[in-house]
């Protein structure tokens, strides 16, 4: 059975077919600024990307036709419980109304929705980034006009706690792990047999991230915010995508970042420990939203294949739980076993409401 993958990045638009569990084309399509810069939403790049993804399938020798499904990254649509979702009108509707908010991933339903639709196949998402499993304590705030959201990179932390129980002997069910997603962006969850109760990420709190500011101090947010020294569309690019390392060091680049460190830069060796102690506090934070008991401490995403991070961070939190790294992400595969489950009926497609 042939499944095409679709995963629709803030800079990147990546493909892959599968033949079952088995990956047979994968494709990384970079997206420079310029590049994207005549559309001024996420939606307006639907027909570039797809242009893109159609014309490489072609050149490889792969027919549309032959697919039996269409899978794509699940962005932020209305809050929903983890699992694999068909993908319907009101899931476009209100991707492409951005409700919950701009997120490359957003393009991931639409763009499958409408290959599918055209080859008469069925269109999935699985685990979309608005996947909101939290308890109700971790939704408040401190004033009551805020509401914490949950927005990770659900879609990896879930493949990679599954990966984890299972070398474990168990079911991701079993288990209570800290995932700790290291990449451009950072999402650290509390995962409590199969649910993630608590959170931090996206553009909101947690640590700072190579491109990311990660949680600030309120009161002095407010008077930058209000200095006139900012537009409103720098301050967000300064939190979203200009800010942690990159606002201090020029590079969203992590090898960059430990490489300048290794080589004496005083102010680079701050900013990485500065990093890997955010990263561990954060951690440690979550033990208490599972009452200290973890199975397992998961770091993943691009970092983590710094042994230098991980290392740093073990050594401040290893008293709660065994590490288990597993570097990169799994969110191609995640998509494609996702779709699988429910074409061979070991689950059932979600409806999104
Ligand atoms: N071997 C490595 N050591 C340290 N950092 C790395 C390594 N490989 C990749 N990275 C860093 O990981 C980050 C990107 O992570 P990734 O998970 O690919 O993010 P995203 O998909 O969110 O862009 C970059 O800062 C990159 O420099
Ligand atoms: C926090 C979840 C979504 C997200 O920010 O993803 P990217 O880091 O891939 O932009």
């Amino acid at each position: 059975m042939k499944i095409l993958v679709i995963n629709p990045g803030g800079s990147s638009t990546k493909f892959s077919v599968f033949e079952d569990r088995q990956e047979i084309l994968k494709r990384n399509i970079k997206h420079t600024g310029e590049d994207l810069q005549p559309f001024p939403t996420v939606f307006d790049e639907y027909e570039y990307r797809t242009g893109i993804i159609t014309k490489m399938l072609e050149e490889a020798g792969h027919s549309l036709d032959s697919f039996a499904c269409v899978v794509g990254r699940g962005g932020l649509m209305r809050p929903v419980p983890g699992g694999t979702y068909r993908v319907n009108d009101r899931m476009v509707e209100d991707l492409k109304n951005a409700v919950n908010g701009e997120h490359a991933s957003n393009l991931g339903a639409v763009i499958a929705r409408n290959i599918g639709d055209a080859i008469g196949a069925p269109s999935f998402v699985v685990d979309p980034v608005a996947v909101d499993e939290m308890q109700d304590v971790a939704r408040i705030t401190g004033i009551s006009d805020l509401e914490k959201k949950s927005w990770f990179h659900a879609l990896n932390h879930k493949a990679v706690a599954r990966k984890t129980a299972e070398k474990m002997g168990g079911r991701y069910e079993d288990f209570n792990f800290i995932v700790a997603h290291l990449g451009s962006g950072i999402s650290i969850v509390a995962h409590e047999k199969g649910r993630m109760i608590d959170g931090s990420g996206g553009r909101t709190d947690g640590p700072f991230s190579p491109e990311r500011s990660g949680g600030l101090l309120t009161y002095q947010l407010i008077e930058l915010c209000y200095s006139g020294r900012y537009s409103r569309e720098e301050m967000v690019r300064k939190v979203s995508s200009c800010g942690g390392m990159y606002d201090y060091l020029g590079t969203k680049d992590m090898v960059e970042v430990e490489e300048m460190a290794e080589s004496g830069d005083e102010k680079a060796g701050l900013i990485f420990r500065a990093f890997t102690y955010q990263v561990a506090k954060e951690i440690a934070l979550y033990g208490a939203s599972l009452r200290g008991k973890v199975d397992r401490i998961i770091f993943t995403g691009g970092i983590a294949y710094s042994q230098k991070v991980v290392s740093e961070v073990s050594d401040r939190i290893s008293y709660l739980a065994p590490i288990e790294v597993v570097p990169g992400e799994m969110e191609m595969e995640a998509l494609a076993l996702g779709a699988l489950r429910v074409l061979n009926h070991e689950e059932e497609a979600k409806e999104y409401l």
